[in-house]
């Protein structure tokens, strides 16, 4: 029993991780999609022919799948989620399944996808995505207006009352990610699309897709161009045992790295010197077969050494978990009380995208949940 668990109840600390403000920096918008939502859409498509439902069905609901299972699930959200209405549909979803937690800060990533059948360029895809986040009713969500200023939809003024000062807000950013099955051309499209959307709350790159598809040298042009352009960058790191592509990673200096689970020792000596930050997805590295034991994931020895770290939930429909779930499971496994817990929610807000004033925004929330924080926080 952890020192956790042990000080406290397990049920009380789940629903405290939940209570907690948090800040998730890595999430798959079509990684997050809700079952009940996929199921919904695949039998709409079984009954137009599209898809075999039963098929589908056996595919969405199974329960530990193996790696290329979990591809070949991706590959099926991009049947079933490949119109605009369905896009912003689930993006709307995500962000209210966030806010629901407790999640106040999110930068969501998703990659644009051209799907000639249905009409669709990446630009419209992204337009989808922002459709989407302007639908979301039932809590408040801002994002960058076209002046550059935050945007609130459902002003308190306009649609008056208690009711809507009442809801939550959350404060989304998006984050556009290159597939490591795309081209060079299609990366740099993805590129300028972040860079023309910069003003809609686009606020960086990230690098995705099966690991061991694709090679470093074909996105590096582009990852170049976005870092010239000076779009922060987050790389998926290391998932799998590729040396050369994790020196070649590290030596790139991205802002911030996902997974981190085959890092030698020397790599893990220029990350630490580097002080890159590094995006944790725990439940999503053991189902994955990262590890065998979650304890012997590498948070524990970087939470101790105090390096820079998020934690967060990589694919929430997939890998059926949350942000408060990992915040409990890093807490149970590694022994954590609520005051490190806390701090390590609290320090997310160095490693976000967003602009200063949305930092300085993101500390008083958190100084407003726990005023412990005031003195010794500073950004
Ligand atoms: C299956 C597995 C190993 C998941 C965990 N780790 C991941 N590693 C690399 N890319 C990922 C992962 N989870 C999601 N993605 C990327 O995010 C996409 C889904 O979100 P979206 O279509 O970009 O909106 C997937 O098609 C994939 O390209
Ligand atoms: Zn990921």
């Amino acid at each position: 029993m952890t020192e956790t668990e042990k000080g406290c109840d397990f049920t009380e600390l789940k629903e405290w991780c939940l209570a907690i403000p948090k800040i998730e920096l890595h999430a798959h918008l079509n990684g997050c999609i809700r079952d009940s939502t996929l199921l919904e859409l695949a039998e709409v498509l079984g009954e137009r022919g599209e898809i075999v439902f039963d098929d589908v069905k056996h595919v969405i609901n199974k329960y530990g799948r193996t790696l290329t299972e979990c591809f070949q699930l991706f590959d099926l959200f991009h049947i079933l989620a490949t119109d605009h209405e369905t896009i912003s549909r689930i993006t709307k979803e995500a962000v209210e399944d966030f806010a629901a937690e407790n999640v106040v800060y999110l930068e969501l990533r998703t990659t644009p996808k051209n799907n000639e059948t249905k009409g669709m360029t990446k630009r419209s895809y992204l337009k989808a995505v922002i459709n989407g986040l302007r639908s979301v009713e039932s809590v408040n969500v801002s994002f960058i207006n076209p002046n550059g200023r935050t945007e609130s939809f459902y002003d308190p003024l306009q649609k008056g009352g208690l009711t809507v000062l009442e809801k939550k807000r959350i404060y989304v950013r998006l984050l556009l990610s290159i597939d490591r099955r795309e081209t060079t051309a299609a990366a740099m499209e993805t590129v300028s699309l972040a860079l023309e959307m910069r003003e809609l709350g686009v606020v960086g790159i990230d690098l995705s897709g099966n690991p061991i598809v694709g090679e470093w040298n074909s996105f590096f042009p582009a990852l170049k161009y976005a870092k010239e352009m000076g779009l922060p960058i987050t790389l998926h790191c290391g998932e799998v045992a590729n040396k050369k592509e994790i020196q070649a990673m590290l030596d790139f200096c991205p802002e911030r790295i996902g997974h981190a689970c085959f890092l030698e020792d020397d790599d893990w000596e220029k990350a630490i010197l580097l002080k890159i930050p590094i995006e944790i997805c725990l439940t999503s590295n053991l189902r994955t077969e990262r590890l065998s034991s979650i304890d012997l994931h590498h948070f524990g020895k970087l939470f101790k050494a105090k390096h820079p770290l998020v934690l967060c939930t990589d694919d929430t429909g997939l890998f059926s978990t949350s942000l408060s779930n990992e915040y409990h499971l890093a807490a149970t496994t590694f022994g954590l009380d609520k005051e490190s817990i806390l701090q390590l929610s609290t320090n997310a807000i160095h490693y976000v995208f967003a602009d200063n004033e949305l930092k300085k925004t993101l500390r008083e929330i958190f100084q407003a949940y726990d005023k412990r924080l005031v003195d010794d926080f500073s950004l």
